[in-house]
């Protein structure tokens, strides 16, 4: 049973993820539904929380302005691979691409073969998505594991919804939050991650080591001990923070 959020206090660092946390998941990844709503309720929730909000995505930052547009926000890219601070300084971790391009070869391949399949050629990460395709997950998934060898390319699988992908290992969402978290403005404040995926369970874990709130939107097994149950509920508890008493969004 998870418990409910306590009350937001002004010290608090938002965190969030961006597919089935902010946005409703849709049919391919270019499907999505950005509205101005959204736009206009996290860029309050930045201002008012004294800009420390950050969005914490596994989409590229290219991807992620070209779909919200120039926000100025905070965020993490690549499952925390590329990171924009708030003065807009962008930071990479730099990783050799060898490995990555071979693999990328062989899953142009792969969908090729296999119609319904969509390869999303992030550069450094590569996703496969079968939800057209879902009864293809298991036969994907034994592919990648094929490609992959963690010992000595140094790239990871890491599942989501609908979706595979090949990552560099030990860089991911917590290690993002961790960085944010060393630099003003949210050095100092407490933590608070929402997300829906396992690829925000290192994540949830980080914020739960600094003493702060980790929360799951919808079912299933995970690492943070609060939930909140869809994407309008996150949106419902965004605009109902005290911080942005007053304004109707
Ligand atoms: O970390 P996130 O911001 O949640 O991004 C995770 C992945 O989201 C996207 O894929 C997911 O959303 C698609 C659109 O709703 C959906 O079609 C797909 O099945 C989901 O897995 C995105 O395409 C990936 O690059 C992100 O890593």
């Amino acid at each position: 049973m998870s418990k409910p959020l306590p009350r937001p206090s002004p010290n608090w660092a938002y965190f969030l993820d961006v597919d089935g946390t902010l946005i409703e998941l849709a049919e391919t990844p270019t499907d999505i539904d950005v509205d101005q709503g959204l736009l206009d309720l996290i860029g309050v929730v930045h201002l008012r929380s004294g800009g420390a909000l950050a969005l914490i995505s596994g989409r590229s930052l290219a991807d992620l302005d070209q779909r919200l547009g120039q926000t100025g926000l905070p965020m993490a890219g690549l499952h925390g691979l590329e990171r924009r601070d708030q003065f807009g300084h962008l930071h990479r971790h730099e990783i050799s691409p060898n490995h990555i391009r071979r693999i990328a070869d062989h899953l142009a391949a792969l969908t090729e073969r296999h119609p319904g399949l969509i390869l999303e050629d992030k550069g450094p990460t590569l996703a496969i998505h079968y939800r057209r395709v879902p009864r293809l997950g298991s036969y994907v998934d034994r592919f990648l594991r094929q490609m992959v060898d963690p010992e000595h390319d140094g790239l990871q699988l890491q599942p989501g919804k609908k979706v595979l992908e090949i990552k560099p290992a030990g860089i991911n969402k917590g290690t993002a939050i961790a960085e944010f978290m060393i630099h003003p403005p949210f050095m100092g404040r407490i933590p608070v991650f929402i997300g829906d995926d396992l690829t925000d369970e290192h994540g949830f874990e980080v914020v739960n080591t600094l003493g702060g709130f980790a929360v799951k939107v919808g079912r299933g097994r995970t690492r943070a001990k609060y939930r909140l149950k869809d994407v309008n509920a996150v949106r419902t508890w965004l605009r109902n923070l005290p911080s942005l008493k007053g304004i109707s969004l």
